[in-house]
């Protein structure tokens, strides 16, 4: 494709994600698919373009208003890659795959943004941070005083990260398969099987992957599933299951052995983790849909686990750099949602917990405090948290092995990761444990959907 085929591509592309409330990753890959002629070069310069532009939303609208996806790539061009309207005309010719031609506004648009910076002094910091208005103050309040230079990493491009399959591979074994397709990882940050991949590769294509010998999944997350803290033979409980991608670590850390139930409230998704699993040779999981008979049978197993683990459906702001778009799909009502829902979540699941040891393990990645420390605290209120206390995050990190420092000063009672530290997705990680059971507290949580049975 010539630069210009791959701007028109682009435009393309941008229009589809915008006439559609699906998530750009989703849409791209869509589209790709369905353009099997276009090459490697050609895909890479499409998707950095649009992924650009996603990135650089709220600046360029600043300059252009609502603009159309085709004047959002004009913007892009004057005033990221600095082109001068002479350059701009000689792309848009309307030959061939090219752009059509400039109308009249197009080229003032350019005239006008001939020269400019991207993002002048006299920009609304929320804009220049590309955070919608409403979110800047809660970030602000919940990152504190390093909250620009957080924010800031949470725009840029995120590496792809794998986590070695401890149930097929070790390290070495996992190093030489991608090295069969010229993929050579660093180690990743502080999770211990993570390796960190430089630039893009099709891992999909490489045997490493195909045979489960290494998986996708963010050092992060990778560490929010090491700081649950499962261990062969324990009875483990992954209730927001998802596509499973904690799941297969809890499994390899369990080593196949114990109990292992992955619940999840969308099928759909739990089909995806079921694939993962048989590629990752994971034997240890029972899988729950939670439709009625599911929820039933999930009040049936008042403290039966050892681990709980609730990785909440939450804002996933600690993911905006791999999805540049979802902070504008996130929304007040969306999020007013969402936390009452982790509440709700917190207090189903904690009847799951054991007694005397047990552990609930409440993960989000998402850095907002009303998702993360004021959801503890309000559970922490409520009659089932009562039974709970925070165990230190220091004592958490020093439990799961970990070698490096743990990051969070001493008394902290949860950890936090970001991309400006750690290098990884935001993540919250809040470990409570059961205490045991004495007087009435011992019958409090057995309830069951089950009818009552009859005196003798
Ligand atoms: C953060 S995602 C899980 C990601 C997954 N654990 C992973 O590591 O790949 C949250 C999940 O919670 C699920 N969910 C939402 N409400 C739920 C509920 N009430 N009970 C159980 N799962 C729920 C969503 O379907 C979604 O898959």
């Amino acid at each position: 494709m010539t630069p210009a085929a791959r701007l028109q591509a682009a435009i393309d592309l941008l229009t589809e994600i915008a006439d559609t409330p699906r998530p750009a990753d989703g849409v791209v890959q869509g589209f790709m698919r369905a353009r099997r002629y276009m090459g490697g070069g050609d895909r890479r310069a499409v998707t950095e373009r649009v992924y650009g532009l996603l990135r650089r939303h709220a600046r360029l609208g600043w300059w252009t208003g609502d603009g159309s996806p085709r004047e959002r790539l004009i913007a892009d061009l004057m005033l990221t890659d600095g082109l001068d309207p002479a350059a701009l005309k000689a792309l848009f010719t309307g030959h061939g795959h090219d752009p059509d031609v400039l109308t009249p506004t197009e080229r003032d648009l350019a005239r006008r943004l001939s020269g400019q910076p991207l993002a002048p002094p006299e920009m609304p910091e929320a804009a220049r941070l590309e955070l919608p208005d409403w979110i800047l103050p809660r970030l602000r309040a919940a990152l504190g005083e390093d909250w620009r230079r957080v924010v800031t990493a949470l725009n840029t491009e995120a590496p792809l990260d794998l986590r070695v399959n401890a149930l097929k591979a070790d390290h070495d074994t996992a190093l030489a398969a991608l090295a069969e397709e010229s993929i050579t990882p660093e180690p990743g940050p502080l999770a211990p099987l993570a390796l960190r991949v430089g630039g893009r590769v099709n891992l999909a294509a490489t045997r490493a992957f195909r045979e489960g010998l290494v998986e996708v999944q963010d050092a992060g997350s990778q560490l929010a599933a090491a700081l649950v803290g499962a261990a062969p033979g324990m009875a483990v409980c992954d209730l927001c299951a998802g596509a499973g991608g904690k799941t297969l670590a809890l499994a390899g850390a369990m080593g196949n052995q114990g109990r292992l139930v992955a619940c999840d409230i969308s099928q759909g998704r739990l089909d995806r983790a079921r694939t993962r699993m048989r590629r990752a040779g994971v034997q240890n999981v029972t899988v729950r849909v939670l439709d009625t008979p599911g929820r039933r049978w999930l009040k049936r197993q008042s403290r039966t686990f050892d681990r709980v683990l609730i990785d909440a459906p939450c804002g996933g702001s600690g993911t905006w750099r791999r999805n540049p778009d979802a902070r504008w799909r996130l929304g007040e009502d969306t999020l007013a949602a969402l936390t009452t829902e982790q509440s709700a979540l917190l207090v189903r699941a904690a009847r799951l917990v054991k007694p005397g040891g047990g552990r609930l393990v409440y993960v989000t990645c998402s850095l907002l405090r009303e998702e993360n420390e004021d959801r503890i605290a309000a559970f922490l209120e409520t009659e089932a948290g009562r039974a709970y206390h925070p165990v230190p995050a220091v004592q958490v990190w020093a439990e799961a092995g970990l070698s490096d420092p743990c990051p969070m000063p001493e008394g902290a009672t949860a950890i936090r990761l970001s991309p400006a530290d750690q290098d990884t997705d935001g993540f919250f990680v809040a470990v409570l444990e059961r205490e045991a059971a004495h007087g009435a507290d011992a019958d409090t949580d057995t309830e069951t959907d089950a009818p009552p049975q009859p005196s003798p």
